[in-house]
């Protein structure tokens, strides 16, 4: 089956999570046939709608992916995050170009305020490394634990994989033709990936702040493998009549309403979600949306998302496709609504902050 509701455990947790649907990627990486193509079909289609309505989902990955092999990265990560600071230290961001490496607890600032978690960045290499240009230096891989490097380069090759299977999968979608899907494809084929590790101390009882602070994600896709850890990622979900049973949630008073979910870890599954550039893409039929971390558990959780990114120079645009679909379901002329921007021109808008005292999700 390529949707799955999946089959219900106790409590309200269950309905928290299970409210964003299950996508099995397996039907792109069978070879063609009608039976596949008929698979593929509902499996971009079941993408669609999550990417309209919610902005996120999980991609069963188990045709891909052992689940041992991203328990390695977060038990290494872990392995990591528990070294003497002075260790962590010697790997640190301003040793760069202020991206890549580690940051210490508090050290990132999301709205305002500090962020409780500690973290490592790598990004995609580049042919030229200048570490006092941003973004533009090296990575700094540790060297404890001993695999670190080896376990996680080979997990940035299958989230690569992965990155492009889902872009046709939401080319197809979308209902783009063969020579559209080439020209969206040429702008992801040499993606400005980022992998992370992110170290999450339960926050203090009487912290008002969160582990990590509301924001969008900025890129393309992000893949996030996280730790069994219940209840820490919360995804928000606009509009106070969303189709998931949410009985029981409170609205959110802010700018905008909606419900705050949480999206808990399934095995085989990463959970989802779109960046910004999709949204410019799509011409705002697909929203990025808001997510936030608040771990209060005792434990010391460990995720590491992946960023599919667009390629450094790929000028985003919204899709003809995109539209064309806008088109059909309005009785008036749909206009694009995006300016077009250069992924990397962007990029360095946003991580340029981080030159200053900004966080990453500052805007
Ligand atoms: O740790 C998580 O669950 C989410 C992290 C996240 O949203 C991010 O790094 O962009
Ligand atoms: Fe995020």
């Amino acid at each position: 089956m390529v949707v799955d509701s999946a089959s219900p455990t106790n409590g309200l947790s269950h309905e928290k999570t299970h409210s964003l649907p299950i996508i099995n990627i397996e039907p792109y990486l069978l070879q063609s046939s009608p039976e596949v193509n008929a698979r593929r079909k509902s499996a971009s289609s079941a993408i669609h709608t999550a990417c309209r309505d919610f902005g996120f989902f999980y991609l069963d990955i188990s045709a891909i992916a052992d689940p041992r092999e991203a328990e390695e990265l977060t038990d290494l990560a872990r392995e990591f995050f528990g070294l003497p600071q002075e260790d962590k230290d010697k790997l640190a961001l301003s040793n760069q170009d202020h991206a890549r490496g580690y940051a210490r607890l508090k050290q990132n600032v999301t709205n305002g305020k500090a962020d409780n978690h500690e973290g490592l960045d790598m990004y995609k290499p580049v042919a030229e490394p200048d570490k006092t240009k941003p973004l533009w230096g090296e990575n700094q891989w540790p060297a404890v634990p001993r695999q670190f490097r080896e376990k996680y380069e080979s997990w940035v090759e299958k989230m690569k994989m992965l990155g492009l299977i889902v872009m046709k999968a939401m080319a197809y979608g979308l209902g783009m033709t063969a020579e559209e899907w080439q020209e969206l494809q040429s702008q992801v084929d040499d993606s400005f990936w980022v992998m992370r590790a992110i170290g999450y101390p339960p926050l203090p009882n009487d912290h008002d702040g969160f582990s990590c602070g509301a924001h969008k994600d900025y890129g393309c896709l992000t893949f996030l493998h996280a730790d069994p850890t219940r209840d820490a990622l919360q995804v928000f979900l606009r509009g106070s009549n969303s189709k998931p049973d949410l009985s029981g949630l409170p609205i959110e008073q802010g700018d905008e309403e909606g419900v705050w979910i949480t999206a808990d870890p399934i095995l085989g599954c990463v959970v989802c979600n779109i960046g910004e550039m999709w949204e410019v893409w799509s011409n705002g039929l697909y929203k990025s949306t808001l997510h936030r971390v608040v771990h209060r558990g005792n434990n010391y959780r460990v995720s590491i998302p992946f960023f599919f990114e667009p390629n450094f120079d790929a000028a985003i645009g919204p899709l003809d496709a995109a539209l064309r679909l806008q088109q059909a379901e309005s009785a008036e002329e749909k206009t694009k609504e995006y300016n077009p921007v250069v992924y990397g021109d962007f990029l360095m808008a946003k991580v340029g902050n981080n030159f200053s005292t900004k966080g990453k999700y500052d805007s």
